[in-house]
This record gives C-alpha cells, structure tokens and sequence, in this order.
C-alpha cells in the first residue's frame, strides 16, 4: 500500500521517483519546476505521521504484485472454475456453511405458518401464534443477515479472484512474442479481457453461491413436503417435474445457441470499433465514416439480433415455467383441498404445501439461468485457458545465460527467416557488425531492413542459422538482460499517455532530472519542454498525439539515448522531415551512436552515408557491403541508388 508511487502515466512523478520525488513533482505540475538537486528525504516529520497514516489506511488494498515478471510461464495448475476459487479455500469453506444456514433460514416460514395455523389458529392458542410469528420475523431477519454476510464474501471472493486472473493474462500478453498480435485482432484480446471475465465474476460472485442455495432449497423442500404427505408430495411432484424438466431441456438447448450468437456478435463488435478508433484519421481523411457507419451497423446489427433471440426464449420459457408452477398450485389445492375436507391433511399443512411448492418453482428458473451463466463462464475459461496456454514463439531458455556487458560485436550466420516459414523473407543473411561500428542497411522497401532489425532484439527468432551478440546466441541469453543492452528507435516511435519525463525515461524510470534533461538537449528539444509551464511534466496525449511526428522521433531518440545501451538498432521513420528537423535528428543520431554498435534501417540516403559501412540488401540476401566511396567505386546497386537520389536533391 503505497500512497505516493506515482505509476507510469501518471500526472506527478515518474515511475520509481518515490515519496518525495512524487510530491515534488505534484509541485511541479504548479510551476515550480524541479532542478535536480533535490534535499535527501529526512523521513515523515513526527507532527505529520498521524495524517499520513490515516491518508495510507484510506487507500485502497490493490494487493502487492506477487512477484517480478517473468519471460517464462510460470508453472501451475491450468485454469479451471475450480482452480480460481480454490486458492481462497478458508473463504469459500466459509461460503459453503453460510449458504447452508441461509437455505435453511429462508426454508423456514411455510413451517413457521404452517405450525401458526395449525397449532396456533385452528388450535385457538394465542402463545403458539405468536410465537410463531416471532420466529418468522427472526429467521426472515437471520436470515438477511447472513445472506447479506455472503454476498459480501462471495463479492470479495470474486473481486480477488478476478483480479488475479486479469494480472496473470496481462502478464501472459505480455510475455507472448510478436506473432501473436499480428495473428489475433485487438478486439477479440479486448472481449476475453471484458465480457469474458465479467461473465466469470458474475459467475463467482452470484452465480455459483445462488447455484448452491437453489439446489438446496430443492432438496430441503422435497424432503419437506415427503415429510408432510409422502402421497401428495408425489403426486404434486409427478404433476409439475416432467413438465418442468421438459422446458428446461428446450431453453437450455436453445440459450446455448443464443449466447454463441452473442458471444462472438461482442468480439465482432469490439474488433470493428477498435480498428476505427485506431485509424481514426484515416477514416477521417478518405471521408469513410458513412461506410464505417454502415458496417458497424451490420456489426451491431448482429448483437442486437442475438440479444433479441435470447430475449424472445426467456420470454417463452420465464412466463410458461411460472404457468406450469400457479397450474400445479390450482391441482394442489383441488386435491390437497379434498384430503382436508377428507380429515387426511390440516389446512396449516395444505397452506405449507402450496407455498414450498412456490419454493420449488423459483428456483427451476433460477438454475436454468444460471446454467448459462455457468456455459459462458466454462466457455471464457476455456478462451483463457487457451491465451494463458499459448507459448511464447520467442521462449526464454530454462537456465538462460545472463549476458554480461557487451561490448556489441553482432553476427548474422545464414539467417534465414520469413513471418510464414514457407515464403522466407531472410535467404541466409551473413553479416558481420564490429563493435562500435555503424551499419546502414539500405535496400528496396519489402526486401527485410525492419525484419534484420527485429532479430537483432529477438523479436523473432530465425527459422535456421543463428543470431550472435558477442559470440552468444541470442537464443541462449536471457531476454531481459539483451534487451537492457539494445536500444531500438522503431519506425513508428509510439508514445505513451503520460508527461514527457514518463515517455523520455522509459527505459530507465529511475533516471535523474539532470540525466533527462541532459537527453532532451541532446534531440535539441529543450525549446519544446520549456515552452510548456509544465515543463518536463507536460503531458503527451495517447500515441503522442500531440506532438509532430518529428518531435516523436526526436523523443524517441531520447528515450534511447537516456537508457544508455550498447547497440542501437533504429529503424528510421519513412516520413519525410523538413530540413530543419532532419537536421536536428542527424545531429541527435551523432551523439546517440558516438561508441556504439549500430545498426541504422536508412531510407534516407543521408543517413547511410554516415555509416562505417552500408549494406544493401534485397529479395535475395545481401547484394553488396562497403563503405559509401566503396560502393561508389564498385558502380553496382548502391551507386545507382545514389546516383538517382542525388538527382532528386
Ligand atoms: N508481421 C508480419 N507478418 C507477416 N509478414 C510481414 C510482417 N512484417 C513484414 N512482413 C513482410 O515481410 C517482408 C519484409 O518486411 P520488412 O518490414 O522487413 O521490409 P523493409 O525492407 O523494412 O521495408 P520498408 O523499407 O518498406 O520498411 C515484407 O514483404 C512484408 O510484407
């Protein structure tokens, strides 16, 4: 329970700036920017600590983290119904024996009437009844009590719950390799981590508690009414079950083709408003929000189809169920009514009888529902079973090597890999980077510049040959301690919602203010920051969208920048930049690289030429390697590019 660690997006501090890093930078966000030299934290002065405490114990208990990420699934059992609730085990003992004492609690009226007629009214004893009218009062009022007792623990148990499980497939999405997300669209990941753990807590929270209180009440009230009349609980039984039973089979078959309908009519719906929200501008620019409309109409159009179906068989099966039930009463009444007129049954008796037999109804309609709450449930578990079952592609060995400082010698050993093996995009790549050497890799757009870059951080790992930093493959090494030494600038810098100190510092949460600065100045974006009251506080809006694309990429250089790597592995941005950016980011790049191995995707030619030494690279593999006066000389592929851009410039 932490009360001022300020996470990552947040508007105060930085992730890991701790207590007094946060409340300055609340500080901050006023004006008073901060300068670096902040006083060592002295510790909570005594006349403050009482109200801290009491801020602390208002905070809500999110629980800890259970323990640190981990590349590797954890072990464990796989996830079932079962095994969610099996790790409170004290709590759901708990469930159990209040759910027995509030079955038996709300049971108890029809017996406490039955007990006032008979032997209170008909008996003409006024203590009887009253008595028994005091007892209805005190079990109608235990018996609130303790349903009230479990739904707050059960409400409990399905919170906790419910949160573990969406840490834990958090976690898993974040541990499954690349193929992954362009494999599965946004939405369907959206739908498993809403409606398909929503309808797992309601399950938990009500559903399995109600499960067991109606099919208890089923129980208590047959032996109730065998106990009264073993002949008319027969045949009152025989009257309603089959009929009952028979209905119940019909809904149950077609609620299961209802809630497919509207189980895959949510993802569709998810996925559709996802892919606008993400290409919003595109949309926007090509005018295309009428046919979007239209579709998601159709998308929608589907959900409400669904809905409607499910509507129309609990429309049919809720009434008819309730018919069955008040038609049963009416042949009670009839024959129970004979058997008193007969002598063989007390009214108290009759009257008890046609009010469990009201008990009996309810909860037929109850299980029936819930029952489909339990298939969606047992279906979202099995959706997540399979998400939390899905292997990383890009595993972590079982006993990885820990990679020690490198000094960023990278090879390429007939490397051959493709998204689908069967069409490889990589034909056996072989390429030696130095230490410390710069490496622009230029080639026609599709020939596998992004894709040389994404195996460098092992993104992917080659279908044959091997990847080696420093003589390891990168198979062996763990993956935290190659990505620490690799700071990738994508083609599309993406920035979080956060401030600007948030976005910079990464890669390194617990950098220093002068530390961040020191990286902003060199992207020469110091003008940027101090142009906002907020300072490095100002915030960015989701993706970065409110910056230009040239700041982004600037920003981006100095999150790499700030967490100080090794390699450097940038894919550059295709979009072209006005000269005086394009500069700022030529300049950036110098400082960036200054001592590192690097491997730069250049689309500008400029910036190939910095390089030590430029490979071109093309469907086949790698045509041709050499400094930029080398390819020159060699008059081949790169001199014709050049040759073409330079006219262009
Ligand atoms: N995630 C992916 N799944 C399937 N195929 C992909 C994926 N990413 C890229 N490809 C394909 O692999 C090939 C190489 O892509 P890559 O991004 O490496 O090209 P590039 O040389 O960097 O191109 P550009 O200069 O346009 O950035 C392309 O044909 C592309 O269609």
């Amino acid at each position: 329970m932490s009360m001022f660690g300020g996470g990552f997006g947040g508007p105060g501090g930085g992730p890991g700036s701790g207590p007094i890093g946060g409340l300055s930078a609340v500080g901050a966000g006023r004006g008073t920017r901060r300068t670096g030299d902040t006083l060592p934290f002295a510790g909570v002065p005594d006349e403050l600590a009482a109200g801290v405490r009491r801020l602390e114990e208002s905070e809500p208990d999110h629980g800890q983290p259970a323990d640190r990420f981990g590349h590797r699934p954890p072990g464990g059992p796989s996830l079932t119904l079962l095994s969610l609730l099996n790790r409170r085990r004290g709590v759901f003992l708990a469930v159990c024996a209040t759910i027995l004492a509030e079955t038996l609690l709300l049971q108890a009226g029809p017996l406490l009437v039955q007990v006032g007629i008979d032997h209170g009214i008909v008996a003409r004893d006024l203590p009887v009844l009253l008595w028994s009218a005091g007892a209805f009062t005190a079990a109608v009022l235990a018996g609130w009590a303790t349903t009230t007792a479990r739904m707050r623990q059960t409400g409990a148990l399905a919170a906790d719950a419910m949160r573990d499980l969406r840490v834990r497939v958090f976690a898993h999405l974040q541990r499954l390799s690349m193929d992954y997300y362009t494999n599965e669209k946004a939405g369907v990941i959206m739908t498993r981590m809403s409606s398909d753990v929503e309808s797992l807590q309601q399950l938990l929270q009500e559903g399995l508690a109600q499960f067991a209180v109606q099919g208890l009440t089923m129980v208590v009230v047959t032996a109730v009414l065998f106990h009264y009349d073993a002949g008319l609980a027969a045949i009152t039984l025989l009257l309603v079950v089959p009929a009952l039973f028979a209905a119940s089979v019909w809904f149950r078959r077609a609620s299961d083709t209802g809630y497919a309908r509207q189980r895959d009519a949510i993802a569709a719906m998810f996925t559709d408003l996802a892919e606008s929200l993400h290409g919003v501008r595109v949309v926007t620019a090509y005018h295309r929000e009428d046919r979007n409309i239209a579709q998601h109409r159709t998308v929608v159009g589907r959900y409400r189809d669904a809905n409607d179906f499910t509507g129309h068989i609990s429309a049919i099966y809720g009434p008819g169920t309730s018919v069955i039930g008040l038609v049963g009463m009416a042949l009670l009444l009839l024959i129970g009514g004979r058997m008193v007129l007969r002598g063989e049954l007390s009214i108290g008796e009759l009257t008890a009888f046609v009010l469990y037999l009201n008990a009996f109804f309810a909860p037929v309609q109850q299980l029936v529902q819930l029952y489909t709450n339990y298939q969606q449930s047992r279906a979202a578990v099995g959706k997540l079973r399979g998400l939390l079952g899905q292997a990383p592609t890009v595993p972590e060995r079982a006993d990885p090597v820990e990679l020690p400082p490198v000094t960023g010698g990278i090879v390429f050993e007939r490397v051959v890999f493709g998204y689908d093996p069967a069409r490889p995009v990589l034909r056996g790549v072989d390429l030696r980077i130095e230490a410390g050497e710069t490496i622009a890799c230029v080639g026609p757009t599709g020939a596998g510049k992004s894709t040389l870059a994404k195996l460098v951080t092992r993104l992917h790992d080659p279908d044959s040959g091997r990847v080696l930093i420093d003589g390891h493959d990168l198979r062996d090494v763990s993956l935290v301690s190659l990505r620490r030494q690799i700071g990738v600038v994508p083609q599309e810098p993406f920035m979080f919602a956060g401030s600007i100190r948030d976005n910079v510092a990464f890669a390194r949460p617990a950098a220093s203010e002068a530390e961040i600065w020191a990286a902003i100045d060199a992207v020469g974006l110091r003008d940027l920051v101090e142009r906002t009251d907020a300072g490095l506080d100002a915030p960015l809006h989701e993706r970065g969208q409110s910056v230009s694309s040239g700041q982004r990429q600037l920003l981006a250089l100095a999150r790499a920048f700030l967490a100080q790597p090794r390699v450097v592995v940038l894919d550059e941005a295709t979009s072209n930049l006005d000269l005086r950016s394009e500069l700022r980011v030529e300049q950036a790049l110098d400082r960036l690289l200054e001592g590192r191995t690097a491997l730069l995707i250049a689309h500008r030619l400029s910036t190939a030429m910095r390089a030590d030494r430029i490979v071109v690279l093309d469907e086949s593999g790698v045509v041709e390697i050499g400094s930029h006066a080398e390819l020159l000389a060699a008059e081949g592929r790169y001199a014709d590019m050049f040759a073409t851009w330079s006219r262009q410039h």
